[in-house]
């Protein structure tokens, strides 16, 4: 029996979890509403679903390539996403991807918090919200927020319990870094080969804009990934298939439900307390270098949208 939810919630939501490839819903938490919200960047991936922790707090969760995973990596409308969720209040945002390993050492059904990107989309996504006459420029050299990677961490046992590694910058003595590739085809030997040179551990089509578009946001923002292949690297062993990628997914999906509800049990209490999710707030105030009395209307009201108060509607 479908059960129709509340299409509207008054609280702010103050967390946010976006569901990647194989996790299109939050399982073990029970939904109370269901959100379709219309954006300046249009309408997000999904609906926004609000569920509450066994304590009553308020959890966003959408799902990155739609309920029907209709969207590819490029055609996910993570403007609108980050928008979306940002208007609900969302201080704080974990983020789900499947990734291929390119370290031996990390193995399939392992889990992953990167510290680093190297974006290698062609710029054919849209990346930012700053245009049409408003130039803005967002840090970004820190893509992931330490703090609420460091909440995250608290949970590894509950994922050690079930055989599962969880591979953090303290485990591994340095950073992690996470290819983002445009895909939708997987990477050719050669590239896999040079992102190893690189010293990247681990790849995706995902990361980016949606940390970009986060950042810019003033969100927290932190990706979780779970390792589902080799990509193409290993000589003599079939590159990654999408068969691999979602035989591990299907498998590892409960630790990802385990690992979500160890996590809010820690987070919660750290992003009430504004610990976790506030370390952006006014970053973007004056990131832009465009005089106000030359940007648009149009486009001051649609950042009102995003970043209410920062720009003058006058
Ligand atoms: C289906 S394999 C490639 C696909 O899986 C990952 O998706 P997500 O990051 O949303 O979990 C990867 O980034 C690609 O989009
Ligand atoms: N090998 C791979 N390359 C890019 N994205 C992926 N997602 C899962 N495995 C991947």
């Amino acid at each position: 029996m479908t059960v129709t939810l509340p299409s509207t919630f008054d609280e702010p939501v103050l967390l946010g979890v976006i569901g990647g490839t194989g996790l299109y819903h939050l399982e073990s938490l029970t939904p109370v509403a269901r959100l379709t919200i219309s954006t300046p960047w249009g309408h997000p991936s999904s609906p926004i679903t609000i569920s509450r922790t066994k304590t009553g707090f308020p959890i966003a969760f959408l799902a990155r390539h739609g309920v029907h995973h209709q969207f590819n990596p490029t055609e996910v409308p993570s403007r609108a996403n980050i928008a979306a969720l940002k208007y609900i209040g969302v201080r704080a945002i974990i983020a789900f991807s499947a990734v291929g390993s390119l370290r031996e050492h990390i193995r399939p059904r392992d889990f992953v918090l990167p510290t680093q990107i190297i974006d290698r989309t062609k710029g054919i996504r849209p990346s930012t919200f700053f245009e049409n006459g408003m130039v803005g420029h967002v840090a970004f050299g820190d893509p992931f927020d330490e703090k609420l990677a460091a909440v995250i961490s608290k949970a590894a046992p509950v994922l050690e319990s079930n055989g599962v590694k969880l591979h953090t910058k303290t485990t591994e003595g340095k950073d992690l870094t996470l290819v983002c590739m445009e895909g939708p085809a997987f990477s050719t030997r050669a590239e896999s080969h040079m992102y190893r040179s690189f010293g990247a551990s681990v790849i995706n089509m995902s990361c980016i804009p949606e940390a970009k578009l986060a950042k810019e946001a003033e969100i927290s923002y932190q990706m979780i990934c779970m390792s589902t292949d080799y990509d193409a690297w290993r000589e003599g062993e079939e590159a990654v298939t999408v068969e691999t990628v979602v035989g591990h997914l299907k498998a590892n999906s409960q630790n990802a439900h385990n690992f979500t509800e160890a996590i809010l049990d820690y987070l919660e209490e750290e992003i009430k307390a504004g610990t976790v999710g506030r370390s952006l707030e006014g970053s973007m105030k004056y990131s832009v270098s465009t005089a106000s009395s030359q940007i648009s209307r149009a486009m001051l009201e649609k950042m009102h949208y995003l970043l209410p108060g920062y720009w003058s509607l006058e």
